[in-house]
């Protein structure tokens, strides 16, 4: 039986327009981008070109992109990076509960070297509220960072008005926007971003790539010491390779997001889904504001890893944590307020540029099986 992915937040494929445009670095370009010769000067160019299509992406300029090596890593040059650069002006910082690991364990190890990290809760669909965070505000606060999009339930949170929150407060404000990139359109000057980060593998870039989008004037410590690479924000000879791959992405992502229809085929499948399973499914996240390409639901009752276990064709992910064996409630769904009953019935289906009407038709009915 062909094999169906709806795993896509999970990561993505390459794109062939990005495997194309790698394959010159595996053979001819293998300069030091550094290098005054033609050797360095061709590879620079790329990288700068690449440097360019993810700037456009985010309507920036690119010398405030560096790139990382994914988004973990641009979420620990943000935090830590602006914390040990900024420590004379205050020393908390305002994040939420929902975060990905890569947010909630840089706070946690700032915690420990003299950092105050306020974690703000959300409403029953995911959302922060910009009058909570406002409320946290000190006169310590330096940093505010939201996510833009939660990986789990695809909840969007309000950037622009957390950005101008910020603002106002000159406090600096970061999102990790590793799931909205390419999925839903992210303009870092309309939402007051200082930093924004990008996950490569999200958006059909390879893994191991990402960036850090750093507004001119922002100052970071850097993480890793070195050569002066990256505008000095990150040492070590760039991965061109992947660079290169991830500007594809990136200027592919936009014309995609120009003509993307993958909120109908969600919508497509919530409402199979409704008719098939009637009270028996509940969405976990936003009924709007959310990815369009994210449909996060419970089967009441059930225990979400059950039914992907009996459907073995089929990618997808459930919210839940399995820890020796046993499986437990996700973070993020407890924090909505989910009952243990209920969310354990979690499955996340994320689609993604190859998704069809079939495979959806498909899925319901393996689940209709399974169920
Ligand atoms: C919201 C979010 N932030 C950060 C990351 C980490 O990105 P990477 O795997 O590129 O380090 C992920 C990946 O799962 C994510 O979903």
């Amino acid at each position: 039986m062909e094999k169906i992915y709806f795993d896509y937040n999970a990561s993505t494929p390459l794109a062939p327009e990005v495997v194309e445009v790698m394959k010159p670095l595996l053979t001819d370009f293998y300069g030091n981008p550094s290098a005054l010769h033609w050797a360095g000067v061709s590879v620079k160019e790329l990288l700068h070109t690449a440097r360019k299509q993810v700037a456009q992406l985010l309507h920036c300029s690119s010398n405030e992109i560096i790139f990382t090596s994914g988004g973990s890593e641009a979420n620990n040059t943000a935090l830590k990076g602006y914390f040990f650069k900024n420590r004379q002006k205050g020393n908390h910082i305002i994040t939420s509960k929902i975060e990905h690991p890569a947010i909630i364990n840089p706070c946690r190890f700032l915690e420990k070297v003299g950092g105050k990290v306020t974690y703000v809760g959300v409403d029953e669909f995911g959302r922060v509220s910009v009058d909570e965070i406002e409320k946290a505000i000190t006169d310590e606060t330096i940093l505010i960072t939201i996510m833009h999009a939660n990986n789990e339930t695809g909840t969007l949170q309000p950037i622009e008005e957390i950005g101008e929150l910020a603002k106002k407060n000159g406090i600096a404000f970061h999102s990790d926007a590793s799931q909205s990139i390419g999925k839903v359109d992210v303009n870092v000057e309309d939402s007051n971003l200082d930093m924004l980060t990008i996950a490569g593998h999200k958006l059909y870039a390879p893994k191991g790539i990402g960036a850090l989008y750093v507004k001119d004037g922002i100052e970071l410590e850097p993480l890793i010491h070195g050569a002066g690479h990256e505008f000095g924000l990150r040492a070590g000879t760039e991965n061109t390779l992947l660079a290169v791959g991830l500007g594809k992405a990136c200027e592919l992502a936009m014309a995609q997001l120009k003509k993307n229809n993958i909120g109908d085929l969600t919508d497509h499948f919530w409402r199979r889904l409704q008719e098939e399973f009637g009270e028996d499914v509940m969405l976990n996240g936003h009924p709007d504001e959310r990815l369009p390409n994210t449909l996060n639901v419970n089967f009441v009752g059930r225990v979400g890893q059950e039914i992907l276990s009996a459907i073995p064709v089929l990618a997808a992910s459930t919210g839940s944590a399995c820890h020796a064996g046993s499986v437990e409630l996700s973070p993020v769904l407890k924090e909505m307020g989910v009952s243990e009953h209920v969310g354990m019935g979690a499955i996340r289906f994320s689609l993604g540029r190859d998704s069809t009407k079939e495979e959806i038709d498909r899925v319901v009915d393996l689940i209709k099986v399974a169920y």
